[in-house]
């Protein structure tokens, strides 16, 4: 497709071809979806003049016991108030609202089972809730954004599929400069109108200087949205109706950013004369409703769905969100009653409940109070604690109260915020050198990590994890020694019991951990090796084993404080609340043979309450050898923590052992990894992985051909 200069004196858009109906319509979005908003068209401001006019009011002020108003011209619906069998006690039952949720009631209306409702409350907002029992695993609704974005950051993106490009490879649009990854890419998101008002910028003339990138970078967004609202009336109602926080953002930080640079952008350099008000508003949208999705090149972009940015937040989510194909795929990660809302995690599992919250007080503008949120003990999993360097043996725990002090479990002591949060941020430095690091480089990152923060530590997990990906995922398997591929089977187990508290469901994370779990022990396998099994065996110290640091080891299972503890009770409080779910059936089986699948690898409760690490009698006759090691072991600790070893002796030397010891490879070993295999290529069945999972399963299959003389 060859650029051509317009007439007009603005350059024709390399997209042109595709038409103005055909805007922001992604080729396999199906007709019914939002994208037909494009029928309604508004006259395009001429580009002719100086000044382009983009003038809208938004009418949207968030007033408390009022809904948001909503564009008029659809008939009303009323809004169903929230039923109290959901997390959502505080909801309102006598009073009632009516709203026209009709343009996000459109949407919801053009799938064929509809399995979503919107509902309202003062505190929460709008929602989405299930409209029937959902089972973990069912797709809940699909739909292709209003808009795709690039992602906030100064790297340049292609303006029209968004491919990420390297610095100096990329070539500029004909019409205004900016960054795309070919003359004819067949992207469909840089369009005419964006075009000529981009080449204000001067990219053509200056293409690669980084300063012009950026300013691209932050207006491309607003501008899009300013655009859409001038040319589709449909979805300029729909974007006012969307929250913004606008009235709370204008008096923070971010305000003063996009009335300075936002704002100001649009109207000095690209000659925009727009309402400070609607700039606002639809940075606040884009802030507040964007998704970040992977997308299919494997780039990162932001995608705004009108219907998915219905789901609130909760730290303990029950479905997530794919991006695939062009369209966002809400998935149920766990059963959901009919009338329950349907919560996705805005922020990330392996986050600690202080990231979290700054993260969603600073860019969702408000205070998550869900389960997780509420226990200083993170649901058992100790993600926020640290450890105490007074006694070395036990966890700061968090105050309930934030401005409280962190208490040690086992001596006692109290240590105010400021130094914990040092210590933190001291191991938070060090994890961005683990994105890239190489085996050797992230086990000692690790070690350092551990040795700041303790076992259980959110930042340690995170490194757990980039050191397992740095084993699964950037080596080669077949050259790394046997003792690295054991280490990664520890860490996906040690990960995925971690998952079974703070993220239960058929999670991403727990199918991305069972395919390193799998890879890594499969190629083991073929080795004629096996890891020493999670269950059955001992997982090493520095693991599961003592993520319950001594003094919570003590504590028996039925206390329900210990890691075990809290894995079982969780799984009895699932297996109660599945009571009622068991009536109903998928594919004919049950949802409690779902469940097995879910706590997974093919292994009884019973296995799974007493194989996590070791027999409860093992624990209590641990007790009594763990006491004298304490005793004996401080002046050992003193010695080891000036070497800096960051892990006993005894916990360093049982886990070479453990990781050299030789296993003998049972049929059980090979039916639990084909179990892993199914469950994970099931999990990621929308995910780019799916190709790896499917390669994986493949070589699985002749291993258990093999080994099970089938
Ligand atoms: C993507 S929107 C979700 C839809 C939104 N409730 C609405 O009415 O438009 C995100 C906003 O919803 C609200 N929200 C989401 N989850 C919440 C939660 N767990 N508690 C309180 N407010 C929440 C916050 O105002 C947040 O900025």
């Amino acid at each position: 497709m060859e650029v051509q200069q317009q007439d007009r004196g603005h350059s024709k858009c390399l997209l042109d071809s595709f038409g103005q109906t055909q805007k922001y319509n992604p080729p396999s979005a199906p007709q019914h979806t939002l994208c037909t908003l494009q029928h309604h068209h508004a006259p395009i401001a001429t580009q002719n003049h100086t000044h382009t006019t983009i003038d809208h009011h938004v009418s949207t002020t968030p007033h408390h016991n009022h809904i948001p108003s909503m564009p008029q011209h659809y008939p009303p619906t009323t809004v169903q108030h929230h039923t109290p069998n959901t997390p959502y006690h505080d909801t309102p039952t006598a009073s009632h609202h009516h709203i026209s949720t009709t343009p996000l009631h459109h949407i919801t209306t053009i799938h064929d089972h509809q399995k979503v409702d919107i509902k309202w409350t003062p505190q929460y907002g709008r929602y989405l809730v299930a409209s029937r029992d959902i089972s973990a695993g069912e797709v809940l609704l699909r739909e292709a954004p209003l808009l795709v974005l690039p992602k906030l950051d100064s790297n340049p993106t292609c303006l029209s599929c968004l491919k990420r490009l390297k610095h100096e490879d990329w070539c500029g649009c004909g019409g205004c400069g900016g960054p795309l990854c070919h003359p004819h890419c067949p992207g469909t998101n840089h369009m005419a109108e964006e075009c000529s008002l981009l080449r204000r910028l001067g990219l053509r003339e200056a293409p690669h200087i980084d300063a012009l990138l950026k300013e691209l970078n932050i207006l491309i967004g607003p501008l899009r949205l300013l655009l859409l609202m001038q040319e589709s009336l449909s979805a300029k109602d729909i974007l006012l109706s969307l929250e913004s926080h606008k009235e709370k953002r204008l008096k923070m930080a971010i305000g003063n950013f996009i009335q300075e640079h936002i704002l100001g952008g649009l109207r000095s350099r690209l000659g925009l004369e727009v309402n400070p008000d609607t700039v606002h508003h639809v940075c606040g949208v884009l802030d507040t409703n964007a998704f970040e999705v992977s997308l299919d090149q494997g780039d990162r972009g932001r995608a705004l769905c009108v219907l998915a940015s219905m789901m609130n937040h909760s730290c303990l989510p029950n479905a997530q969100r794919w991006y695939s194909e062009g369209q966002i795929i809400v998935q149920a990660s766990r059963d959901i009653a009919e009338g329950c809302p349907i919560l996705i995690n805005y922020t990330q599992t392996l986050w600690g409940t202080q990231a979290r919250a700054t993260h969603l007080s600073t860019f969702k503008m408000f205070l998550c109070k869900c389960e997780r949120c509420a226990d200083p003990t993170e649901l058992g999993s100790h993600l926020s604690s640290v450890r105490c360097r007074e006694c070395d043996d036990d966890l700061l725990v968090p105050p309930a109260e934030s401005r409280g002090h962190w208490k040690c479990h086992g001596c006692g002591v109290g240590v105010d915020n400021d130094t914990v949060e040092i210590m933190v941020r001291a191991g938070a430095g060090a994890l961005s050198k683990l994105r890239e690091a190489d085996i050797t480089t992230a086990s000692l990152i690790l070690e350092h990590l551990k040795n700041i923060l303790g076992h259980s530590h959110y930042v340690v997990m995170q490194a757990k994890q980039a050191l397992l990906h740095a084993i699964v995922m950037n080596s080669k398997l077949q050259d790394l020694a046997s003792e690295d591929l054991k280490k990664a089977v520890y860490l996906s187990q040690d990960l995925l019991d971690l998952t079974f508290l703070v993220e239960p469901g058929l999670t991403r994370l727990r199918g991305l951990l069972l395919y390193q779990l799998a890879e890594a022990h499969t190629e083991l396998l073929g080795r004629g090796e096996s890891a020493e099994e999670h269950k059955g065996g001992k997982t090493p110290k520095d693991d599961v084993g003592s993520r319950k640091s001594e003094g919570r080891m003590e504590k028996s299972l039925e206390d329900g404080t210990s890691l075990e503890g809290k894995v079982k009770k969780k799984q009895e409080e699932e297996e109660s609340r599945k009571g009622k779910g068991e009536r109903s059936q998928v594919d004919g089986k049950s949802l409690k043979g779902k469940r097995e699948n879910i706590r997974g690898e093919g292994e009884s409760k019973e296995e799974k309450i007493k194989g996590e690490g070791e027999s409860k009698e093992e624990k209590i006759k641990g007790k009594g050898e763990r006491k004298e090691e304490k005793i004996k072991g401080k002046g050992e600790r003193k010695e080891e923590k000036i070497k800096g070893e960051g892990e006993s002796k005894e916990g360093g030397e049982r886990r070479k052992e453990a990781q050299s010891r030789d296993v003998p490879i049972s049929p059980q070993h090979i039916q639990r990894l084909l179990n892993q295999v199914k469950e994970c290529e099931s999990i990621l069945q929308f995910d780019r992985l799916l190709p790896n999972v499917q390669d994986l399963s493949s070589r699985v299959q002749v291993l258990a051909a093999h080994h099970l003389h089938v």
